[in-house]
């Protein structure tokens, strides 16, 4: 599988705190990347730097085998990438309004053609698309957030812990819907603390202090002592 996105030694920060020191990864075409990590190793910071939201400081990110380091967040977008934040949508805002929103670089045809998909792939959205997404469930909020990200149409979409804020059962939903997503042959890179998802992944890194500490497939990942003790405080001597 040829390379999408290429991350070479990536350096950002905040005023005099450096946060990413030298992350480097991959993604594959095609492929479902999990980037994982305890609270504040640095994911968040990673992919706002991917999709030009925080200043790189050194370091090289390609995107089908073209430096995109300089440009700004639109233009990144237009070549094909696309972000949801752990936030994701705009409370005040009906479903549709949102859906129209993540397809802001798509005519108003190419935009009510996806927007038709997107209430195919999520039924209770198709439901109530006239209401505001304020009167949406957590669960349903997410299903939002990922139907407005999946709008645009990206190769490539940078999902910030999808999971966060949910109870299982809406967990379980979001990760069948990324199933579903998988399978249409969209690249996905997911930052998450949520172990579950690894189940999603080809592949995946562990983040620590700004640094890829382990990278892997999914099943060197299962079976990695370094995983095991970021999400359970235990290695395999216990
Ligand atoms: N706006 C900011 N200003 C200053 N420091 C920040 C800011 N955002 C993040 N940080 C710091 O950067 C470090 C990495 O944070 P980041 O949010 O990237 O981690 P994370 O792995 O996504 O964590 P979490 O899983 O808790 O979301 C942390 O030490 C955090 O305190």
């Amino acid at each position: 599988m040829s390379a999408l996105l290429e991350v070479d030694k990536v350096e950002a920060g905040y005023g005099d705190v450096q946060v990413l020191w030298g992350a480097d990864m991959t993604v594959a075409k095609g492929e479902t990347v999990l980037l994982m990590g305890v609270n504040g190793a640095g994911k968040t910071t990673l992919l706002r730097s991917l999709v030009g939201l925080q200043p790189c400081r050194g370091g090289a990110i390609c995107l089908n085998g073209k430096d995109i380091s300089a440009l700004k967040p639109d233009a990144r977008i237009r070549r094909g990438m696309a972000y949801m934040s752990e936030l994701g949508v705009f409370p005040t805002l009906s479903i549709a309004e949102n859906l129209r929103l993540g397809a802001y670089a798509l005519s108003g045809s190419q935009a009510s053609q996806r927007a038709d998909q997107m209430y195919q792939m999520f039924p209770d959205l198709a439901k109530k698309r006239r209401a505001a997404a304020a009167s949406l469930s957590g669960g349903q909020r997410k299903m939002l957030g990922l139907a407005k990200t999946l709008m645009s149409g990206a190769d490539l979409i940078l999902l910030d812990e999808p999971s966060s804020g949910l109870a299982p059962v809406f967990v379980s939903q979001v990760i069948e819907t990324l199933k579903e997503v998988i399978g249409t042959g969209t690249s996905l890179l997911i930052a998450e603390q949520n172990i579950a998802f690894l189940a999603l992944a080809d592949r995946g890194y562990l983040m620590d202090h700004g640094r890829m500490e382990v990278s892997g497939t999914r099943a060197e990942l299962e079976g990695s002592d370094a995983v095991r003790k970021a999400y359970f405080g235990v290695s395999a001597e216990g």
